[in-house]
């Protein structure tokens, strides 16, 4: 029987969390290629793999939980219906404002325009500064719209700096730090409290950082 469910981000995140998953007996049961839902190695405890964006959404609606989620997508998409107690310290990069390196001066009449897969943390970081910016949405490979002219910058994750100076782009501001993060249902904190206690002090030995209630 399903005591607990983790809907873990498939990706980056769910390779960089399995050691931490590991060390507390909450990695998959089995081989979890094309599977969608796992058991862990802990009886009680079984795992979604879903993409990263849509892990609020499954624990918000206590389809799963709790989650592990980048805090950029919570940054994105709030993060309201859900605690945030643990800060797994992975996948850790920025989210930054980057531009072209020999960009000519833009006309100050014409709005500065902005390609983003976070629309929503762009449009917040420029009108905190007063200013009012075109956002383009865009799913991927942000590095490309400035190269060719669809748009002055970017706001887009920065770990290494590598992408950004493969393709000849500098950051010009931080927005704010990223790295990964465990969400819980509000509700089934309550009706669950004592196991999803457990885990949580567990993840917090093996690394975990708790948050100020
Ligand atoms: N270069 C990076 N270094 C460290 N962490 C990163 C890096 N890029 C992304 N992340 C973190 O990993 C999360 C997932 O990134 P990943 O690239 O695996 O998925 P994605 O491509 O954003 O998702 P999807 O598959 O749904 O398009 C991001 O939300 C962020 O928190
Ligand atoms: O500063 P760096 O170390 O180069 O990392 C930054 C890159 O990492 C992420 O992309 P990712 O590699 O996850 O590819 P994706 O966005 O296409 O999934 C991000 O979108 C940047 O492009």
């Amino acid at each position: 029987m399903t005591v607990l469910t983790l809907a873990l981000s498939k990706g980056r995140i769910l390779e960089e969390s399995l050691p931490m998953l590991a060390k507390v007996g909450l990695d998959p049961a089995g081989d979890i290629d094309r599977l969608l839902r796992v058991p862990s190695r802990t009886p009680g405890v079984s795992l979604l793999i879903i993409r990263p964006a849509d892990v609020p959404t499954y624990v918000a609606y206590g389809a799963a939980d709790l989650g592990i989620v980048g805090k950029d997508v919570l940054m994105e998409n709030g993060s309201a219906d859900l605690y945030e107690p643990l800060d797994l310290d992975i996948a850790k990069c920025r989210l930054s404002v980057a531009a072209k390196k020999d960009a000519p001066a833009r006309d100050p009449r014409r709005r500065l325009r902005v390609a983003t897969k976070y629309p929503e943390i762009a449009r917040r970081h420029f009108a905190a500064k007063g200013e009012q910016v075109e956002i383009i949405k865009l799913y991927g490979s942000m590095e490309l719209a400035p190269l060719v002219g669809l748009s002055d910058v970017i706001v887009d994750l920065v770990a290494t700096g590598g992408t950004l100076r493969a393709n000849g782009l500098i950051e010009t501001e931080i927005i704010c730090q990223v790295s990964s993060r465990i969400v819980v249902n509000k509700a089934a904190m309550k009706t669950k409290h004592a196991a999803i206690q457990g885990l949580l002090d567990k993840l917090a030995r093996s690394g975990g950082k708790r948050k100020a209630a």
